[in-house]
């Protein structure tokens, strides 16, 4: 069966992300019952996965569910003795099994078997534990096939008792395995394998914390799952990632360069970020595309960035035409460009640039820099553009003081967290008659919440204050949806 690719759904906060998964796992459940019966769920231990039954207990949905027709598992336990309360039975029993009363009925619930006279070690409690699913399985089928499969993960990347570099990572027959030496107390635990958790219609892994980020990360780029088991986490039908605000902060669109660099910038709600609506705008881009026409050389500037290992964080191809559109629109012989990042929207706005124009692009890293110059000389274009390595609050005192003419267009990519410095700077080497245009200026909506924890969205937000006030200036911010994610660019014409 092949994997579902990963959908992401970003939550303010832990709170709100484990009642947004009870919510969910509460809908799912309700609508599998409307055409078939039994479900099968799996549930998982830790804080998040705990915290969403506790609030599924506390919904009034839990009365639309049938539980006599859910059947729940358990993804790993820790091998204890039964109703220890660092069981993950013990707490999901105390979270919701035990408020849910008669309600769901004893046989089906299939707690891993605790260590006990008959049970002597985990290896006999993975053996009965894999016999309690053959027994629920239809047909010749060794399990059920699990509705939705519910994964913690540990800061580790961990997920269920899969830890990285252990052998249950590689087991590729048995359904369910002992692990004897985990890395998290206690030692002894009991997990399902891959095999069996990639078998699942629905697999959603819950997390949350700033803890968890780069873990998430890594996994969601496909990480070895020998150094992050989550990256094994995928359903056949659906992939889910439900995370707060935290837990997503390194995933790629989020800010990690320097300032000055067009590294630094993200957009939150990139991919591989997917809701329904995101997938359908990025349907769109693609279905536009033809009249967009990513010419083959930008395409090849794009492909050279990525071969260089440079985060995938430059405009779009339909946002690459509309700096194309802008600087012919306004005539641009002279363009500026803050972030160069490898060189893609500098190749849109350097071939736009009327005869014997320039670009002037600024940039603080000298790889990125170095890989936006070969690819410019490659592109036909070395004669038209300047690389500026530096950060860019320098670079720019540097044209200044120069006395460097005006530049008729100005397109800011760079760190969020200095853009009313940049304006400030661009304003400096700006006539009446220019355009400012800065990318990424409504960071998923983030931009309203003026108590937003990210210091890009305060970036930005300081900047659109500035803007505000800016009596040079008169302009406009444009919310854009795309493969690129919800955000905007706000439009400057200076008086
Ligand atoms: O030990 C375990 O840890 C993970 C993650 O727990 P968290 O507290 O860091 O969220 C959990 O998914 C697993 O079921 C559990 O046994």
């Amino acid at each position: 069966m092949s994997p579902a690719p990963p959908e992401v759904l970003v939550h303010p906060d832990a709170d709100v992300l484990a009642a947004a998964t009870a919510a969910r796992l509460l809908t799912r459940i309700v609508d599998l019952q409307s055409h078939r019966s039994p479900v099968h769920v799996v549930l998982t231990g830790g804080t998040v996965g705990i915290a969403a039954l506790r609030a599924v207990a506390a919904s009034p949905v839990r009365d639309a569910v049938d539980w006599s027709g859910v059947h729940l598992w358990w993804g790993d336990e820790r091998f204890l003795p039964d109703g220890d309360p660092d069981r993950n039975e013990t707490q999901a029993r105390d979270a919701l099994l035990t408020a849910l009363g008669p309600a769901l009925p004893h046989r089906n619930v299939h707690p891993v078997p605790g260590p006990g006279a008959d049970v002597p070690d985990g290896e006999t409690a993975a053996r009965r534990y894999a016999a309690e699913l053959r027994a629920h399985a239809t047909g010749d089928a060794l399990a059920p096939r699990f509705d939705v499969l519910l994964l913690g993960m540990g800061p580790d990347g961990h997920v269920a008792s899969l830890f990285p570099g252990r052998p249950a990572l590689f087991e590729a027959h048995a359904l369910v395995v002992a692990e004897h030496d985990s890395p998290k107390p206690p030692s002894e635990r009991v997990s399902l394998t891959f095999p069996l958790v990639q078998s699942a219609r629905e697999v959603w892994v819950v997390a949350a914390g700033a803890e968890k980020a780069p873990a998430v990360a890594r996994a969601l780029a496909g990480d070895d799952v020998r150094a992050t088991p989550a990256a094994g986490a995928h359903g056949t039908d659906r992939t889910l990632w439900l995370l707060d605000v935290a837990a997503a902060a390194a995933l790629p669109g989020t800010d990690t360069a320097a300032p000055g660099s067009a590294a630094a910038e993200p957009a939150p709600g990139r991919r591989p970020t997917t809701s329904a609506a995101e997938a359908t705008w990025a349907a769109v881009d693609a279905y536009v595309g033809p009249l967009v026409d990513e010419p083959a050389p930008a395409a090849d500037v794009r492909r050279a960035a990525a071969a260089a290992g440079l985060p995938d964080i430059a405009v779009s191809a339909a946002q690459g035409r509309l700096l194309d559109v802008l600087a012919r629109a306004v005539g641009a012989r002279r363009v500026l460009e803050i972030g160069t990042l490898g060189g893609y929207s500098t190749w849109w706005l350097a071939q736009a640039v009327r005869g014997g124009g320039r670009v002037v692009t600024l940039e603080i890293d000298e790889t990125h820099a170095h890989t936006a110059r070969r690819s410019l000389a490659e592109a036909g274009l070395a004669d038209r553009v300047d690389v500026v390595v530096g950060p860019a609050l320098d670079s720019l005192a540097a044209l200044t003081a120069a006395g460097t003419e005006p530049f008729d267009l100005v397109f800011v990519d760079a760190d969020k967290q200095r853009l009313a410095d940049y304006m400030d700077g661009a304003l400096a080497l700006s006539r009446p008659g220019t355009l400012v245009v800065v990318d990424n200026v409504v960071r998923a909506g983030g931009v309203i919440d003026p108590d937003h924890p990210d210091d890009r969205v305060q970036g930005v937000r300081t900047f659109l204050t500035r803007a505000a006030q800016e009596g040079r200036v008169t302009g406009t911010v444009v919310q854009t949806v795309g493969e690129k994610g919800y955000d905007g660019f706000a439009l400057l014409l200076v008086h």
